[in-house]
């Protein structure tokens, strides 16, 4: 680490939430700022006061029942309208009212935005700004400046845009945030922007990066590297338009590349589970190929990738995943080799090392399994299955003798079709017949594989099917495709999630045996032997 220290600023909760489709209420707001906390940041934005009633609820609610080990709020609100006193202008009030003890004022800091959407003159802009910041920190309240289009407005005129920097310094700005707010900037722009500013100004310099061509992190890199001491961004990139910086990802680059301190306390080492835990309470699922916490971020599946791993890790990895409490994994397909199989059979708990001729093999059936249409980096449960087969480790639970479908539309009501199914097979030394109906042919034969099982593994009323997907391959081929199937499974009990995969010449077969495969996978974990 250096002595050099950065203050980071999360903006999920006012910027983040501008995202589309985002819809964050009290209660989640509640739940997300506590996980902001466990992770480090130095600021929390709440949101608007004033502004929004639900930011209004949330400060009121933070205030009486949120304490942090490391984090202040922020109420973010915008300088006194035209003509007004800062101290009669409602919105400004609100933000007193918050008792956020950090309020971050946004400035229109680009003599166009003044101009032609505040409508004001250049320096009536200016007056808005020093007086509003002179009124806040009157209250004693530590004032940040967002520089809205600062980059934009310093390219277009930049003795304006610094003067309105020097109205917020004027008025007792605590920290300038120059914001990127269009997104369009590139790092070597905001590398020259930021050293120009800051040889101009001594207050401390901040960088709000929009993602819009694709830099955020970078930029906000750059703002750094060039002088900034304070960042803003949104835990997974949320935010308006294409998003904020990924604050995980500029907190990670900063700790781990450049040996800044950054988060107070350890909460790096915790940063997936926090940034999954947060896309749990937005309701948006994670995306597995964002950096640092991805679920793909250290997911590997070349075979040359996977040869070079059993030497170290470190030859095909940025950093180690540890670090920011995220793992390893090796992916399992038909770019395999025989190190892939190895490494996966390691995380799977099997000792292959030494086993050329096992590994050959199962590398072969894993590569004609996937032309075929298989996809076991979709489905670890049967290739675990796969693997044991081979090592003779996989017990028959059951015999199935035939099993059969028959699917009938209601007359009337064309939309729920009536599925019956009929399964006969042997299980713990008994030959049963079951019939199961359902609202479609896989349903039923689901019901009726349960029905025939549960005298003899009722621990198969734990398994729950959560998710079932179809894909038809080779569409080029109509009827004919072949069509594949994954099933996701979750025992209701552990949480224990697996997934399985079945092919066949129709969705029916496919399904059965992802189906029976889910099945013989969840006993084998419940450590239950044929019966
Ligand atoms: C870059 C950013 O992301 S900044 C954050 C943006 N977030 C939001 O806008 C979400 C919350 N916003 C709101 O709830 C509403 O827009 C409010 C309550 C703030 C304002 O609502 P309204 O009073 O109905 O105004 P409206 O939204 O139509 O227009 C914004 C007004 O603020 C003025 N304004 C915009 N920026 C500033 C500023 N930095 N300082 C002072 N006034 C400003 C505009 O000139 C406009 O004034 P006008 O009403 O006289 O035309
Ligand atoms: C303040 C802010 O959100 C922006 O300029 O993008």
């Amino acid at each position: 680490m250096t002595d050099l220290t950065v203050e980071v600023y999360d903006t999920t909760l006012r910027d983040g939430a501008q995202q589309e489709g985002m819809n964050l209420s009290v209660a989640d707001k509640m739940a997300i700022a506590p996980l902001l906390d466990e992770l480090g940041v130095g600021v929390i934005e709440g949101g608007w006061p004033g502004a929004v009633p639900k930011d209004t609820e949330f400060f009121a609610l933070a205030g009486k029942e949120l304490t942090f080990r490391h984090a202040q709020l922020a109420a973010f609100g915008m300088t006194r309208r035209a003509g007004a006193t800062a101290a009669a202008d409602p919105q400004v009030r609100a933000l007193l009212d918050s008792e956020a003890p950090i309020i971050t004022l946004v400035c229109k800091a680009d003599i166009r935005h003044a101009e032609r959407a505040l409508r004001v003159s250049p320096d009536e802009n200016l007056a808005m700004i020093e007086e509003t910041f002179a009124f806040l920190t009157g209250e004693g309240r530590r004032v940040i400046m967002d520089a809205e289009h600062f980059f934009d407005g310093y390219r277009h005129d930049a003795e304006y845009s610094l003067r309105t920097l020097q109205a917020a310094v004027a008025g007792g700005a605590d920290v300038l945030c120059l914001c990127d707010t269009n997104g369009g900037m590139l790092p070597d722009d905001v590398s020259e922007i930021v050293a120009a500013v800051g040889q101009r100004l001594d207050t401390p310099l901040g960088m709000h990066a929009h993602n819009d061509s694709g830099c955020a992190v970078a930029n906000s890199m750059a703002a750094v590297a060039a002088g900034a001491t304070h960042v803003q961004g949104c835990v997974n990139g949320y935010g308006e338009r294409t998003g904020n910086a990924d604050l995980v990802a500029v907190v990670a680059n900063l700790e781990i590349k450049r040996g800044i301190v950054a988060l107070k306390g350890d909460g790096l080492v915790e940063s997936t589970r926090i940034a999954h835990a947060i896309s749990e309470i937005t309701n948006i699922a994670p995306f597995a190929r964002q950096p640092y916490v991805g679920a793909s971020a250290f997911a590997h599946k070349a075979g040359l990738h996977a040869s070079a791993i059993r030497v170290d890790p470190d030859l095909y990895q940025h950093t180690q995943p540890e670090k920011v409490g995220n793992g390893l994994r090796m992916l399992v397909s038909d770019m395999a080799g025989r190190a892939s199989i190895e490494l996966k059979g390691k995380e799977l708990g099997f000792d292959l090392a030494g086993q050329n001729e096992l590994l050959g093999r199962v590398t072969d059936r894993v590569k004609h399994a996937e032309a075929a249409g298989y996809t076991f980096d979709a489905a670890d449960a049967s290739f675990e299955l796969l693997l044991r087969s081979e090592l003779g480790e996989n017990p028959a639970f059951w015999d199935v003798e035939t099993w059969r479908v028959r699917v009938a539309s209601k007359p009337g009501d064309p939309t729920d079709a009536d599925a019956e199914a009929v399964v006969k097979m042997r299980a713990g030394g008994e030959r049963m017949v079951a019939v199961g109906e359902g609202n479609g042919p896989v349903n039923a034969l689901d019901h009726a594989l349960r029905t025939a099982l549960a005298g003899v593994y009722p621990e198969i009323e734990e398994f729950e099917l959560t998710d079932f997907k179809v894909r038809i391959m080779e569409a080029s081929h109509g009827t004919d495709a072949v069509t594949r199937v994954l099933i996701t499974t979750v025992h209701q009990e552990t949480g224990e999630l697996w997934r399985t995969v079945g092919v066949g010449p129709n969705v029916i077969e496919a399904s059965w045996e992802a189906l029976a495969d889910s099945l013989v996978y969840g006993l084998l974990k419940a450590g239950i032997d044929r019966r």
